[in-house]
């Protein structure tokens, strides 16, 4: 293996024996020596159920690669391959250096040991030295910060604090690879951040982090690349914020995968991540009326397939749909003017975007996301969230929409993107039509006044009190 990849999977697969009871597996352990004596093949008792499929990918040096998927998808599994826990049932790993791992909550320790004892232990598992474990002991229990608690049963304590020494000492060996399976989420969010910023540290001195995580952000904020796992075989690798919105169309999504009609260009389609945004048509003072959200006649004719003709569009967003709408043109504008090259922070936009409803839709729902360039989700909302009334017809099969909506732009200076996408709810499930993710890029410029994410519109008084 080249000295600048870490971890190296390759073609692994692991299959699990099922038995649908207890004496199965005696049977199965007992018949095949009884065959041998009779001379012929007897039946087998299990299932065989692989909870890997030949999965591979590789951890560049220095590198922080996130494994993504749904529950069950295999990603502990692949965990427990990489650090050797688990036997793979063929493929290979390649792995360089000395391996940290933080799996299962408090897999490391003994319980009636104190965390003292355990951290000796557990360094020493690591391959340090007695002497190496007692230079950096300080360091490990200053990192945990657990007080007293350190010379206590490990039995005693809460999961948070588990979760805290277990990092302190995997943090402070400084492994070659450091393997963290989603045990981050016990700690609390400040303790969190504190991890954070020591991995950065690490992946800064050298280190190669595989992170399990079932947080979007934490994929795209810390990660170099992202590998999505479902039903045990990769089904996206590469650049978090792609594999991200892939993971989203597994999780809200069906399994659509025909190009939206008349579109030319694109690949595939993703779900709403609109929810819990709908604060803004009701109960902002600047608010517009529910009514002015989603207007069904326009001056505008944004039904010609435009979209990627206008000022602002991203030629990588990512879109797909099962073409039953399709979203055609859209037109922004910032205080009046017309596709603006940028926009100030405070100034008010107008998007409004077409729709074609190439098949009938029932109760169609039209959603808007604000991310950051690096993916992160500053606003979303749609017509479902913020109670739009609609009319009974709309999404009839031949028809057209289009969605206005007006916002009070109170970004901090940076890039964003804009996602636009229309879907229905059948069956329970959400159908995406015409999703496009990232399809307008917005570059809001700097503004005197404020420093930080959002323009949280302070009002500040000083009085002198004599
Ligand atoms: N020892 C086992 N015997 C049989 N099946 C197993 C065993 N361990 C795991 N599995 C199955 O393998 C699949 C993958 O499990 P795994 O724990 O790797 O998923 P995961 O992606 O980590 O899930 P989660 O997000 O819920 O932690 C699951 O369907 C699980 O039921």
């Amino acid at each position: 293996m080249s000295s600048d990849v870490s971890i190296r999977v390759e073609r692994v697969s692991k299959c699990y024996q099922i038995y649908d009871q207890p004496r199965d597996r005696l049977k199965q352990f007992l018949l095949p020596r009884l065959s041998h004596m009779v001379g012929r093949p007897v039946r087998q008792y299990f299932r065989e159920f692989w909870a890997l499929n030949d999965v591979s990918f590789e951890v560049p040096r220095g590198e922080t690669v996130g494994v993504i998927g749904r529950n069950g998808s295999g990603k502990s599994t692949l965990l427990q391959i990489v650090c050797g826990t688990l036997t793979p049932t063929s493929g290979q790993v390649h792995t360089a250096g000395r391996i940290g791992a933080l799996l299962e909550l408090g897999s490391g320790f003994n319980p009636e040991f104190t965390g003292r004892e355990n951290v000796y232990l557990n360094a020493a598992v690591l391959g340090l030295t007695t002497d190496e474990i007692d230079a950096r002991f300080d360091d490990i229990v200053s990192f945990a910060d657990i007080g007293d608690f350190i010379d206590q049963p490990v039995k005693t304590y809460s999961s948070g604090m588990m979760v805290r020494l277990a990092f302190a000492v995997q943090a402070q060996i400084s492994p070659d690879v450091l393997i963290v399976d989603e045990a981050l989420a016990v700690g609390d969010a400040r303790f969190q951040a504190k991890c954070f910023e020591r991995l950065k540290q690490l992946k800064d001195e050298g280190t190669s982090i595989l992170l399990v995580t079932h947080s979007n952000e934490q994929i795209v904020t810390h990660c170099s690349r992202a590998v999505l796992l479902d039903g045990g075989r990769i089904v996206e690798q590469g650049e978090p914020r792609r594999v991200v919105n892939r993971y989203l169309d597994l999780l809200f999504g069906r399994s659509v995968t025909a190009p939206a009609q008349g579109e030319g260009g694109e690949t595939h389609a993703t779900l709403p991540e609109d929810g819990g945004a709908a604060d803004a048509a009701t109960n902002s003072p600047e608010a517009v009326t529910p009514e002015a959200n989603l207007v069904v006649e326009s001056s505008r004719q944004l039904f010609d397939d435009a979209f990627h003709t206008r000022p602002g569009y991203n030629p990588h967003e990512y879109r797909w749909g099962d073409g039953a709408a399709s979203i055609r043109d859209f037109f922004l504008a910032a205080d009046g003017e017309a596709y603006p090259s940028a926009i100030v922070s405070g100034q008010r936009l107008l998007l409004e975007f077409g729709v074609c409803f190439n098949r009938m839709v029932v109760r169609p729902i039209f959603g808007i996301t604000v991310k950051t360039k690096e993916g992160v989700t500053v606003y979303g909302v749609n017509s479902e969230s913020l109670e739009i009334p609609v009319c009974e017809s709309l999404g009839r099969a031949g028809s057209r929409t289009v969605v206005r909506a007006q916002l009070h732009c109170r970004l901090a200076p940076g890039d964003y993107f804009v996602s636009l996408g229309v879907a229905s709810v059948q069956g329970g499930d959400v159908v995406p039509h015409d999703r496009r993710y990232d399809a307008i890029h917005l570059q809001v410029l700097p503004v005197n006044g404020f420093f930080g994410l959002v323009d949280m519109g302070m009002n500040m008084e000083i009085k002198e009190i004599q």
